[in-house]
């Protein structure tokens, strides 16, 4: 799938979001992919994350379990690991911080991919990440659907994308006045409560 392709698909879903959006990191943007409007279309989330999986594969070869952080990674990290063979499970906020609850284990010898939805300075990432690790060392990547860092981010894994954006993000004190002049939303889900992070 093309990065066109990708982005025609966020398009026709009404995914491009403009506005004043409160990123997960604290900094602010014109524009926010809404990825439950993808997300809330099986047939279009099967066909994307079906690229993410042949993509992920050709980079990092076989693997067998994905992780993904809650919530947004919930839907994309199933799906991409039905398209891969794998098994899927989930990192979710306890006291701010994601952990593998409900019992759900890493076998040692199983190779894992994160799965993230979107990509933005890469600190969710990096804290399922970390989160991984104190279960298994044998993360051999990451793959998300749109990296807005345009490769930017550091994940400490490589990373495979869809689709790299470069989308302008600031932070809340050094706002340009045409998106301070906007009422700003905040979509995601840290912070909120009961998620705090
Ligand atoms: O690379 P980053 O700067 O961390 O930004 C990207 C993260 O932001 C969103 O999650 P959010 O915390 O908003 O909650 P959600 O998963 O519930 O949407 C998105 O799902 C990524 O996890
Ligand atoms: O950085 C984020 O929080 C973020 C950006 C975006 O475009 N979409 C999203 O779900 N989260
Ligand atoms: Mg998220």
């Amino acid at each position: 799938m093309t990065q066109d392709e990708v982005m025609a698909e966020f398009r026709s879903a009404g995914a491009l979001l403009e506005g004043h959006f409160i990123l997960s990191s604290g900094l602010r943007s014109p524009v926010f992919l809404q990825k439950m409007f993808i997300f809330q279309d099986p047939v279009r989330t099967e066909r994307l994350c079906r690229a993410l999986a042949e993509k992920a594969e050709a980079a990092f070869g076989k693997i067998d379990y994905v992780v993904s952080p809650a919530v947004g990674g919930i839907v994309p990290g199933y799906e991409t690991a039905r398209q891969l063979g794998a098994k899927a499970v989930f990192v979710e906020r306890e006291d701010g911080r994601f952990q593998l609850r409900r019992g759900f284990t890493i076998p040692p010898e199983a190779k894992v991919l994160m799965v993230e939805d979107i990509v933005t300075t890469g600190l969710s990432s990096r804290e399922c990440l970390a989160s991984i690790a104190e279960h298994t060392s044998n993360v051999v990547g990451a793959a998300c659907l749109i990296d807005r860092s345009n490769g930017k981010a550091d994940l400490g894994v490589p990373l495979v994308a869809l689709a790299r954006l470069d989308i302008p993000a600031y932070p809340a004190d050094a706002l340009p006045p045409e998106l301070a002049a906007l009422p700003p939303v905040k979509p995601g889900s840290r912070g909120i409560q009961g998620a705090k992070g």
